[in-house]
C-alpha cells in the first residue's frame, strides 16, 4: 500500500491502512466484475431466479436503539463547520456525506474522516476565518450515518498492489476502523444496481467485523434505491444485507438520472421532459415510492424519504417561504404514504420535517407497523415514463447547461453541494442536467418552440453560460460539461472524468 497524497497520520495509521488493504484485496476483483456487469442493459423486470426471496417470509434484523426513530435526517458534507451545524440541528440522524455532496479531493476525504472521528467523540470544534467559534451545544445529537462513495469510484491517493484503492472501501474502511469501537457503525449505501452488489457490501461488513472483533450484525446499512435496476430488487437487496440492513431510501435524484441513463437511447417513450416538470407525483415515481414503503415494512425495515431540492435563504423571506411550502408538501406526502422519516438539506428545514412526522407518528418512534397490502406495483408501472407527458423547452436546455456548469465549478473548487437558483444541487442533480441533454440530442427531441435539440444548440448555450462565469475552474467546468453531454458514448458518471481533473 502506498500513500500518494499528503499523509495524515491521525487517520492513515499503519494499522488503518493495513485494514483497508485487507478489505480491498478480498473484494476489489469482485467490485470490478460487478461494475463491468452494469454495462449489460436488458429488459427490466422482477428477477425470476429470486422469486423465492420475494415470496419468502423473512425480516431484517431488529433496529438498534439509535436507529429506531429516524423521523428527520439532515444530510450534508463532512466539512468541519457543517458537521457541527448538522450535529446541533435537532435532526434525529445526520447523513454525513462522502458521496453526492462531496468532492473527493484528497483533503476532503481525509479531513472528512478527522471530522467524523471528532464528531463521534463529541469533541469537534471549529473557528471560522472570520473568528466565529463553533462547538457542540449539548445533546441529544443526531445518530451519525456515513455515506461512502459508490462502487464505481477509485481513490487514486492510495495505491494497493499497484492499483488505485476502491473509494467505497477507503471511506467505509477508515471510518469503521477508527469508530467501530464506539458502537455505532452505521452507513448509507449509494447507487447500487444489483443485489449482488449488496452481497458484496455484506461480505465487506462481515470481514470488517471479524477483523476488528466486532459482533456480526453491529453494522447497520440503509440502502439507497436510486437506480432503476435496483427498484426491481428491493427485497433481494434487503435479503442480502438482512443481518445488517436498517432500511431503504428513495433517492429520487439519482433515480431519475438512472432512468435517463438506462433508457438514453430507447426512444420517445422514455424521454423525460424538463427536470422541473418531473415531480414525485408522476405515476412512475409514485409506483417507486409506494413499492419501497410496502417492501420495507413487510421486512421490518425503515422506509426513508428523499430530498426536496428547495432550500431556504436566511436573507430572502420569499425564497424561504416557498421552500418551506414545498418541503411541507413533500414531507406530508411521504409521511402519509408510510415513510418512517425523511431527508432535509438545511438546518432551517428540520422543524418542518419534524412537525409533519410528529403529526403522523404521535408517540410512536416510526410507522414500521403500517403495512401497505393494498399496494400493487407492476414492472409496467415502474417503467411507465410516457404517462408523465410534459415538454422539453428551450428554458429547460438553458437551465440544464447553466446548473450543470455552475455545479461543476463548485465541485472542482471542493464544494460538492451548492445552492444554485435557490435549489440544492449535488452530483445527482448535475447528472440529470447533463444526461437529459444527451438524451434529448440523441433522440432528436424537438422543443416546445419547434427547435430540434442538437449538439450545436447545446454548444451555443454553453458558450453563453461560459461567458457569464469567471474564476479558475470555469474553463475546466465548461469542457467537462461538453464532454459528458456531447460525447458519442454515454459517460457512465460525470464524476469519473471530473475526478481526472482534480
Ligand atoms: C441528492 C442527494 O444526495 S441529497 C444529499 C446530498 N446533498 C446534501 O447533503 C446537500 C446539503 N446541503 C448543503 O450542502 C447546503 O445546504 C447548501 C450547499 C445547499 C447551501 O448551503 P449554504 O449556501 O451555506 O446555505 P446557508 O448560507 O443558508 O446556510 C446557513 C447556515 O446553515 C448551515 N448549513 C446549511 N446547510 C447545512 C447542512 N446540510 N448541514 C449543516 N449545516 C448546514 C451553513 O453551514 C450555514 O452555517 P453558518 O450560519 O454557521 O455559517
Ligand atoms: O442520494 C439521493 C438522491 O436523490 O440521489
Ligand atoms: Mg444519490
Amino acid at each position: 500500500m502506498r500513500v500518494l497524497g499528503e499523509n495524515h497520520e491521525q487517520i492513515l495509521t499503519s494499522d488503518a491502512l493495513e485494514f483497508v488493504a485487507k478489505l480491498h484485496r478480498a473484494h476489489a476483483a469482485r467490485r470490478d466484475e460487478l461494475i463491468a456487469r452494469r454495462r449489460q442493459r436488458g429488459t427490466l423486470d422482477f428477477l425470476p431466479e429470486t422469486a423465492d426471496v420475494r415470496a419468502g417470509d423473512w425480516q431484517v434484523a431488529e433496529a438498534p436503539e439509535p436507529l429506531r426513530d429516524r423521523r428527520v435526517e439532515i444530510t450534508g458534507p463532512t466539512e468541519r463547520k457543517m458537521a457541527i451545524n448538522a450535529l446541533n440541528s435537532g435532526a434525529k440522524v445526520w447523513l454525513a456525506d462522502l458521496e453526492d455532496a462531496n468532492t473527493p479531493h484528497w483533503d476532503n476525504v481525509i479531513q472528512g474522516q478527522v471530522n467524523l472521528y471528532d464528531a463521534a467523540r463529541e469533541t469537534i470544534e471549529y473557528t471560522s476565518p472570520e473568528g466565529k467559534h463553533y462547538a457542540l451545544k449539548g445533546g441529544p445529537y443526531p445518530t451519525v450515518v456515513v455515506r461512502p462513495r459508490g462502487w464505481h469510484l477509485d481513490e487514486r491517493h492510495l495505491e494497493i498492489d499497484g492499483k488505485p484503492a476502491v473509494g467505497a472501501l477507503v471511506d467505509f474502511g477508515l471510518h469503521f476502523f477508527h469508530n467501530a469501537s464506539l458502537g455505532r457503525p452505521y452507513y448509507y449505501l449509494p447507487k447500487m444496481e444489483h443485489h449482488l452488489e449488496a452481497r458484496l457490501w455484506n461480505d465487506v461488513f462481515t470481514l470488517a467485523q471479524q477483523e476488528l472483533g466486532v459482533p456480526h450484525g453491529t453494522i447497520r446499512a440503509t440502502v439507497l434505491i436510486e437506480t432503476i435496476p435496483a427498484a426491481f430488487q428491493m427485497d433481494e437487496i434487503l435479503h442480502e444485507l438482512r443481518d445488517h440492513a436498517s432500511g431503504l431510501n428513495a433517492g429520487r435524484w439519482d433515480y431519475l438520472f438512472s432512468i435517463i441513463k438506462y433508457f438514453r437511447d430507447a426512444g420517445a417513450d422514455f424521454v423525460l421532459p424538463d427536470r422541473n416538470s418531473v415531480t414525485m407525483t408522476a405515476p412512475f415515481m409514485r409506483a417507486y415510492t409506494e413499492l419501497l414503503v410496502q417492501t420495507c415494512h413487510k421486512r421490518g425495515a425503515f422506509a426513508m424519504g428523499g430530498m426536496a431540492a428547495f432550500i431556504p435563504n436566511r436573507r430572502d423571506p420569499e425564497v424561504t417561504e416557498n421552500a418551506l411550502k414545498k418541503v411541507r408538501e413533500d414531507k406530508s406526502r411521504e409521511a402519509g404514504d408510510g415513510f418512517d422519516g425523511s431527508w432535509v438539506a438545511h438546518p432551517d428545514l428540520v422543524p418542518v420535517c419534524r412537525e409533519i412526522f410528529d403529526g403522523v407518528l404521535g408517540d410512536r418512534p416510526n410507522q414500521l407497523g403500517k403495512q401497505r397490502p393494498e399496494v400493487s406495483v407492476t414492472a409496467a408501472d415502474l417503467l411507465n415514463i410516457k404517462a408523465l407527458g410534459g415538454k422539453a423547452t428551450r428554458a429547460g436546455v438553458e437551465s440544464a447547461v447553466d446548473v450543470g456548469v455552475r455545479y461543476l465549478v463548485s465541485w472542482l473548487s471542493g464544494n460538492g453541494a451548492a445552492a444554485i437558483h435557490n435549489l440544492m444541487e449535488d452530483a445527482a442533480t448535475a447528472e440529470i442536467s447533463r444526461s437529459q441533454l444527451w438524451q434529448w440530442i440523441n433522440n432528436k427531441v424537438v422543443l416546445e418552440d419547434g427547435t430540434q435539440v442538437t449538439a450545436e444548440l447545446v454548444r451555443d448555450v454553453l458558450a453563453r453560460t461560459r461567458a457569464e462565469l469567471s474564476g479558475p475552474h470555469a474553463d475546466v467546468a465548461a469542457e467537462l460539461f461538453e464532454q459528458v453531454t456531447l460525447s458519442d458514448d454515454f459517460v457512465d458518471f460525470l464524476t469519473l472524468p471530473a475526478y481526472e481533473r482534480i
